[in-house]
């Protein structure tokens, strides 16, 4: 540890203690005999002075309310700087003062992990890519203002999953209301269809729901608390939909979107879900409470943010910023989502182009086993592999 970062960390330290009462964090005690009250601050327990960041470990007084130190994450900002980000729950909490400034930018590849459905998040303030199972932490909320970024994260999503799984592991029912992102992903062979419209997507979704049904009497039938423990185990799918707020009305859609998030994880069926906010004229508490990993772009407001990530910092992230988001897991953290072009996915995805199929009219409906990788979809003929890999889209 330098001079400079003791300096700086007691400097710090003392703005902290000034935060902690701004945000009112602070317990008072009337004394007897005195006129003034015993004010009790949050204590620190631990000042770490890192590479790339000090770290400050403080408890909450007991009798503070917790949820005060997410309500008032701006003050701490206001005091320690907008480098600064704060986790933890109940008493204990955490507090990164941050050195460098958040990469602005940083370019998808497809990345190797150990995860079965593997999301790539972004970057943090640290140059740390971050990633995630979804097969262990199961459906996924995007939300954002126009022009944030949430396409764009979808597409490497996407993308990530696609060259991750063969076609024989992993299903996607994709759903475009805007008709203008998804056709990348056309004629691809993992991917059931693309839907433009909710007629399109209730088909798809009936073919969900028979798979959820199925799948949950195999369960039963085999006393198995997870479809991945059957020998041959059907593949996983994936329903992922931009603008899922176009869909309020469709009842039928709703109804099957409800039970994956409720049922879906053991059975090996997930949900991404994109829309501009999540209040509940567009989705309703038992949907979005299922929906456990949140990323929230650039949002219109603090209570549009609050909505998806249960603190107002997504609406402070700047107009510049397109592609900066707030992850929340079990803690909230700033992330620069992977930029990922049309053309460059395009490329990626090259190899697992189907020939001739119209992906919105599915062949996959039939029974298990699954369509295997050397001809994923039963429909090629000797073509190799199974893919065309060359045609462009129909
Ligand atoms: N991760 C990123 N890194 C750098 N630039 C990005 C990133 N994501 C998005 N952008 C830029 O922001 C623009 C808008 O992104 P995108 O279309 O994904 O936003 P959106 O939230 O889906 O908007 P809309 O709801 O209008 O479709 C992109 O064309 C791109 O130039």
């Amino acid at each position: 540890m330098s001079v400079l970062d003791l300096l700086l960390g007691n400097r710090n330290k003392s703005k902290l203690k000034s935060a902690f009462k701004a945000a009112g964090l602070t317990r008072k005690i009337k004394r007897r005999g005195q006129a003034k009250d015993l004010e009790i601050l949050p204590t620190i327990h631990s000042v770490r002075y890192l590479d790339k960041r000090t770290e400050f470990v403080f408890t909450l007084p007991n009798g503070v309310d917790p949820e005060l130190v997410a309500k008032n994450d701006y003050v701490f900002k206001q005091y320690l700087g907008t480098q600064t980000e704060i986790s933890g729950n109940l008493k204990r909490f955490v507090v990164n003062v941050y050195k460098g400034r958040m990469p602005s930018q940083f370019d998808y590849a497809y990345t190797d992990t150990d995860h079965r459905l593997p999301i790539i998040c972004g970057i943090n303030r640290v140059g740390e890519l971050v990633t995630y199972d979804m097969a262990l932490t199961p459906h996924l909320l995007i939300t954002g203002e126009t022009g944030a970024g949430k396409s764009t994260q979808l597409r490497s999503v996407i993308t990530q999953l696609i060259l991750s799984r063969g076609p024989d592991q992993l299903r996607l029912v994709l759903g475009d209301l805007k008709m203008s992102e998804f056709h990348v992903f056309r004629n691809l062979a993992h991917v059931e269809a693309v839907c433009y419209n909710a007629g399109e997507l209730t088909k798809q979704l009936d073919w969900v729901d028979g798979e959820l049904k199925k799948r949950g009497k195999l369960l039963n039938e085999h006393e198995l608390t997870h479809i991945s423990e059957l020998p041959s185990p059907p593949p996983a799918i994936v329903v992922a939909i931009d603008e899922f707020a176009l869909l309020r009305e469709e009842k039928a859609v709703m109804r099957v979107v409800e039970d994956i998030s409720a049922i879906g994880r053991a059975l090996d069926v997930y949900l991404v879900l994109s829309q501009q906010r999540a209040d509940k004229d567009v989705m309703n508490g038992r949907l979005k409470q299922n929906l456990t990993v949140r990323m929230a772009f650039r949002a219109a407001d603090a209570i549009n943010s609050r909505i998806t990530i249960g603190s107002g910092e997504a609406a402070e992230i700047s107009i510049e910023d397109r592609g900066r988001f707030y992850l929340k897991r079990e803690q909230l953290e700033i992330l620069q989502g992977p930029f990922l072009s049309v053309e460059k996915a395009r490329a990626l995805l090259k190899p697992y182009k189907r020939r001739g199929v119209d992906s919105s009219d599915s062949p996959h409906k039939g029974e298990y086993p699954v369509p295997t990788l050397n001809d994923p979809l039963g429909l090629l003929g000797d073509s190799p592999a199974g893919f065309a890999g060359g045609d462009d889209d129909a």
